[in-house]
């Protein structure tokens, strides 16, 4: 079986700290997982790794049967995953329905400069009128994206992500500065927008985590500790020790 993200011995050292030290994982197609684990444990360098925003000092990155590692973020945008850059990657100053445009229109490889001309693409159109309803946020279709409310632009946020059809997604934090109600709702929205879609998150608010994924990933001191579904994490003694002495209070009571 191929899988979706592959890490093999991974390895990156920042000066003479190894972070991550030989991370393993193999996650199959259509999975959807949480990468959780302790401050300072190397979470987000791993998904620099897998992004290809930072370069493995040793391993390897597998994507969909390819190996990765050594390819710019645009290559491996190419081969089929996309990553969430937090409001970063919508445009304030293009309505809803343009940025999520752009979305598709950038997967086509077209540039925005040309955006004007394409403006008959039919299919890109379709494409992100289809976006609009299924981020929620159609009756919000031409307003600015800086007008959108924090949650939409959020949601918004995560429509341009997908905008160019990648099967692997990588969200960060997807919910962090949203209310308990916004964050419920948003979870619902993220699981429908990934249908049959492999998603990876990085996140610590273990509400988010027991409602979103199939199997946790627990990185601590830049290892894979554990992975596996969340009940077998939660009663895993290697996760329950790594979690004792540490200082994420909300982690704790999540895995108790
Ligand atoms: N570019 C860098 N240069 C030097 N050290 C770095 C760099 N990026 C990260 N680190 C260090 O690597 C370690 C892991 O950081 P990382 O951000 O990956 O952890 P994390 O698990 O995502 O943490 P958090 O949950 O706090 O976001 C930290 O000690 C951090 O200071």
């Amino acid at each position: 079986m191929t899988h979706a993200i592959e890490l093999k011995d991974l390895r990156k050292s920042f000066g003479k700290t190894e972070i991550i030290r030989g991370a393993k994982l193999a996650v199959q197609p259509g999975e959807r997982v949480a990468i959780i684990g302790p401050n300072g444990a190397g979470k987000s360098t791993l998904f620099n790794l897998i992004s290809g925003r930072l370069a493995p000092s040793g391993g390897e990155v597998w994507l969909n049967g390819q190996r990765i590692d050594g390819k710019t973020p645009y290559e491996i945008n190419r081969l089929g995953l996309a990553r969430s850059f937090q409001i970063t990657n919508v445009f304030p100053r293009l309505s809803v329905f343009e940025n999520l445009r752009c979305g598709v229109l950038w997967s086509l490889g077209h540039r925005y400069t040309f955006l004007r001309f394409l403006s008959g693409l039919t299919d890109a159109n379709e494409r992100a009128e289809t976006l609009l309803r299924q981020v929620g946020l159609a009756a919000k279709r031409d307003v600015l994206a800086v007008n959108l409310t924090y949650a939409e632009q959020r949601a918004l946020e995560i429509g341009v992500t997908i905008a160019g059809g990648a099967d692997v997604i990588l969200l960060d934090e997807p919910t962090s500065g949203m209310s308990t109600t916004e964050t419920a709702h948003f979870i619902q929205l993220i699981r429908e927008v990934t249908e049959g879609k492999t998603l990876l998150t990085v996140e610590h608010d273990m509400g988010v985590v027991f409602g979103l994924a199939d199997k946790i990933a627990v990185v601590v001191y830049g290892e894979v500790i554990a992975f596996d579904t969340p009940e077998r994490v939660r009663a895993d003694p290697r996760v329950q020790e790594a979690y004792l002495g540490s200082p994420v209070a909300e982690a704790q009571e999540g895995l108790h």
